[in-house]
């Protein structure tokens, strides 16, 4: 049902330079440090909410190779005064630079925004493409964005980017001319006929895309009458999110050692231990430092988990960093308006890779699930705790109402006084040859009775989404 454009990823690359590397990829991975951060603590669950250095190399890291990179060596450097023009020091130019031709290697990922001029500065320097983190996590976007909305997004969000960058190099080149005066130049109307244009497809694409969403929007309100409670997995890059989802539904949804697997939701029916259907939605991984725009541009994608009835908030608890990422995922959660005292309510913590850490740390971690009353500890890849989560799923849900129609045929009219008595009514249609139309919200056991007393079950609506 769903408009699947897939970008060919050998073909296309969402940065043109990039493309041009494909077979010189010897990347070195650099990591900025502007300011300390604090280092990882040993209780993995309590850790302060700050990311280790080694952890910010470790996901550049993640990130380079998830366009194929490949990556012959990573470094964390500190910068104590960011220079205008270059970002890096002299002294730390130089090192890398030495990095760079003993590593043979073309290309450098700087895990920082640059500016443009601090790109093509260093550039220069290094005699190398220069990638900042904002270009790296557009890149991986648009190779895994699968669905038409996905694909305009990154598309979109790429735009944006350029047409800021031509900003800044436009204000860049008035000031070295002399300012104002300069207007009518030839550099000039070339940087402005470049920005109408860019300006004009953004245009096009927010049209194009406008369309898309109220197509989704009209599937959603049809999801909304499937009769089952919406069930979204979220939670940081590669916490395992898909092989969750494959291990509790049977779906082959692309599981992969990369960072952003999944950009797009993906919806199955899953039936839980005692019978009930949830619909189970996969959603794009969250990631630290999300450059604002694309954060936007992603937001209709996560948007499907305001509207789900329960939140599983997966966190890889064999990563050290998993109570920052925790905090980034719940701030982003946060913003999108699951609220605390909702989130509380609506969030299931599923603390997964428990099959990763010490058996020592392990036992205190599935003791502590145990006793929280949010919590399971599950290992997505043996299948552990994977049962003790859908009853958990059973159990939240056991309060939420299931939204149905139901058409009453000639000789289950009877019902009708049982009905208004016992469900909401949101909809009635008496249809021409005598029989009942009703839209109905009612309690899981409710339904199972409505469904005993009408023998045959009641007839949902299609699931045509
Ligand atoms: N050891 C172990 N590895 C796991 C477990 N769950 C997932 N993995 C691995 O972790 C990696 C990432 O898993 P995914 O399911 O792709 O993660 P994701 O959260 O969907 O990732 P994004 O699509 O990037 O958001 C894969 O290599 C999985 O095999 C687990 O319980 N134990």
């Amino acid at each position: 049902m769903r408009n699947i454009t897939k970008r060919d990823s050998k073909s296309s690359s969402i940065i043109p330079e990039l493309e041009r590397l494909r077979d010189d990829s010897r990347a070195v991975v650099v990591v900025p440090i502007l300011k300390k951060t604090g280092k990882a603590s040993a209780d993995i669950v309590a850790q302060p909410a700050t990311r280790s250095d080694e952890s910010r190399l470790e996901e550049a890291t993640g990130l380079a190779l998830a366009i194929d990179l490949d990556v012959v060596h990573g470094m964390i450097v500190s910068v104590a005064q960011p220079k205008p023009g270059t970002l890096l020091g002299t002294g730390k130019i130089e090192e890398i630079g030495h990095v760079l031709s003993e590593k043979d290697a073309g290309l450098v990922i700087v895990d920082h925004p640059l500016t443009p001029v601090q790109q093509r500065n260093l550039e220069k320097e290094w005699n190398a493409k220069v990638i900042d983190r904002t270009g790296l996590i557009l890149e991986i976007f648009g190779r895994r964005a699968s669905t038409r909305e996905g694909t305009l997004q990154v598309d979109l969000a790429h735009l944006n980017y350029q047409k800021g960058r031509l900003v800044r190099s436009w204000t860049h080149l008035e000031r070295q001319r002399g300012g104002a005066g300069f207007m009518g130049g030839p550099g000039e109307t070339q940087i402005e006929a470049d920005r109408r244009l860019l300006q004009d497809r953004i245009v096009k694409l927010e049209r194009e895309l406008e369309q898309v969403r109220r197509t989704r929007q009209l599937h959603r309100s049809k999801r909304k009458k499937v009769p089952h409670p919406i069930v979204a997995l979220v939670g940081y890059t590669n916490a395992g999110k898909s092989t969750l989802f494959n291990r509790m539904t049977g779906a082959g949804v692309l599981a992969e050692d990369m960072l952003f697997a999944t950009l797009d939701p993906t919806l199955r029916r899953l039936k839980l231990p005692h019978g009930r259907m949830v619909i189970l939605s996969d959603t794009v991984g969250f990631i630290s430092d999300l450059p604002t725009h694309l954060v936007a541009a992603f937001r209709a994608t996560l948007e499907e988990v305001l509207e789900a009835d329960l939140v599983l908030h997966v966190r890889d608890l064999s990563d050290p960093d998993n109570q920052a990422q925790a905090s980034d995922v719940l701030r982003i959660l946060a913003d999108l308006g699951i609220d605390e005292k909702e989130g509380a309510e609506r969030i299931v913590e599923v603390w997964n890779k428990i099959d990763k850490v010490e058996p020592e740390v392990r036992e205190a971690l599935v003791k502590k699930a145990a006793s929280a009353d949010n919590t399971v500890a599950v290992s997505a890849m043996t299948g552990e705790g994977v049962d003790d989560l859908l009853t958990e799923i059973g159990r939240r849900l056991s309060g939420v109402m299931t939204e149905c129609t139901v058409v009453l045929g000639l000789d289950q009219l009877q019902l009708l006084p049982w009905v208004y008595q016992h469900a909401i009514v949101d909809g009635r249609e008496d249809l021409e040859d005598g029989r009942v139309s009703l839209d109905l919200r009612l309690t899981e056991g409710e339904a199972t009775e409505l469904e005993r007393r009408l023998g045959n079950g009641p007839k949902a609506v299609e699931e045509d989404w």
